[in-house]
């Protein structure tokens, strides 16, 4: 077990501890914000057919100078929709809308409103635009071009593509399954009063959201006591149901009633205990079988800041996303590090007159101030063994789910 290692080791050895897991086939109509499992081509190209781009007359180029002076005969009207395959008689037009197929030999549309009809011949201006409002077979996209691309988040626009490309299913990267552990004796169930020394779980609720906004699947949530059998008992019926990840809460520092790692050293293997990190100092990475565990410490804030910089990346990698990146901003104020470990500190954003982003610190960065981290916009690095940073200074953030960014 390697213990006091650096931030940056810990999510080094979490990152290369997980895989990619394997893809599963759904609707297309089930797969908003699914990661792509493989790159995907197109059958065929997009939109299929020339047609046209404006409602008005479908034409010769050729002809265009005779459209202006005696006037072209109209053979038919094209609606979209049409699947008869019209052929364009020399020396005529067809009337067309939009969408509706070009006819075999028109290369040119003139819109209705410059077209002059009298019963069922049309004159059109001189100067169109030889092959003006059509759209070629492969306008939007190529037979063979690729589509989607394997890692990449379906959004509504890369669901109507695969739509428009006759794709009904597509092949996701499974959601990882994971459940949630939140230990303490001190901790009522919301329809209980409190009494003294007790409190409602919140970290709970936390990680329900930031899991399901991570793009994974709760198993369950699970509220549970300080007792080490309680513990044993919930891990062991975790691991059974096949979760990817087990997220515990709590009683994983230094307390009398701690028993979370000696849990899951018993029941598996601890990869590292404790991290030079504020806050989350006491965050615990192991497995117990094929199933992760991160346990992280209970105080509520470092249940946030650990999520994000653990959890997340981890289930990013298990999507098979990149993670996202994160980008410098400046120091709205200077400030001073009381120790010499890795803090990440709870911001606001801003930008200053040149667009750059500035960070303010929240005013509470204690680990309980929970209504500062639901204020926050982002984390900010700061860098191990510098203490001091002036106004200005450029640090690395990151940014938090919600932080209207
Ligand atoms: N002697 C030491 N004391 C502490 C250390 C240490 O290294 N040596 N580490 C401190 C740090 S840093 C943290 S963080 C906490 C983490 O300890 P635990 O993981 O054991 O967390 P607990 O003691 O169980 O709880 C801490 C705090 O958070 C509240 N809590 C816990 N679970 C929930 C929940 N589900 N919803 C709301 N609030 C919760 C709990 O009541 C405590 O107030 O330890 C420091 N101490
Ligand atoms: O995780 Mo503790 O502060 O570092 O609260």
């Amino acid at each position: 077990m390697r213990t006091r290692l650096s931030f940056d080791e810990a999510q080094g050895l979490v990152l290369s501890d997980v895989l990619r897991l394997p893809g599963e086939t759904i609707v297309l109509d089930a797969a908003l914000g699914r990661i792509v499992d493989v790159d995907m081509y197109a059958r065929f190209a997009l939109p299929g057919f020339a047609n046209a781009a404006m409602d008005g007359y479908a034409l010769s180029a050729a002809d265009l100078e005779r459209a202006a002076i005696q006037g072209l005969p109209v053979s038919g009207t094209i609606l979209a929709g049409d699947t008869r395959e019209h052929v364009l008689r020399d020396g005529s037009a067809f009337a067309i809308m939009t969408g509706a197929p070009m006819p075999l030999g028109a290369d040119t549309v003139v819109i209705q409103e410059q077209a002059r009809r009298e019963g069922d011949q049309v004159w059109l201006p001189a100067d169109a635009r030889p092959g003006a409002n059509v759209r070629p077979a492969d306008d939007d996209c190529a037979e063979g071009a690729r589509v989607a691309a394997a890692g990449e988040t379906l959004t509504p626009a890369r669901i109507a593509v695969l739509a428009s490309a006759g794709f009904p299913e597509v092949d996701v990267v499974r959601r990882p399954r994971v459940a949630v552990l939140a230990t303490g004796d001190e901790l009522v169930p919301p329809e209980r009063p409190l009494g003294h020394g007790q409190r409602y779980d919140s970290n709970g609720p936390l990680l329900r959201g930031l899991v399901t906004d991570a793009g994974a699947d709760i198993v369950e949530v699970r509220c549970c006591g300080d007792c080490p059998e309680q513990l044993r008992r919930a891990l062991q019926d975790f691991v059974a149901r096949e979760v990817d990840l087990i997220l515990t809460c709590g009683g994983v520092s230094a307390g009398a009633a701690d028993h979370l790692p000696a849990t899951i050293a018993a029941l598996g293997e601890i990869v590292f205990w404790k991290v030079r990190m504020k806050p989350g100092m006491p965050v615990l990475y192991g497995r117990i079988g094929t199933t992760r565990v991160l346990a992280l410490p209970g105080n509520p804030v470092s249940v946030g800041v650990t999520f994000e910089l653990l959890a997340r990346p981890l289930l990013d990698r298990l999507l098979g996303r990149s993670s996202a990146a994160t980008f410098p901003v400046r120091m709205a104020v200077g400030l001073r590090k009381n120790h010499a470990r890795m803090e990440f500190l709870r911001v606001t954003l801003e930008n200053d007159k040149e667009g750059r982003w500035l960070a303010t610190p929240l005013e509470h960065q204690g680990s309980g101030a929970l209504t500062s981290l639901a204020s926050a916009q982002a984390l900010v690095r700061l860098e191990e063994g510098q203490r001091e940073y002036q106004p200005g200074d450029v640090v690395q953030a990151s940014r938090l789910p919600g932080g209207n960014l």
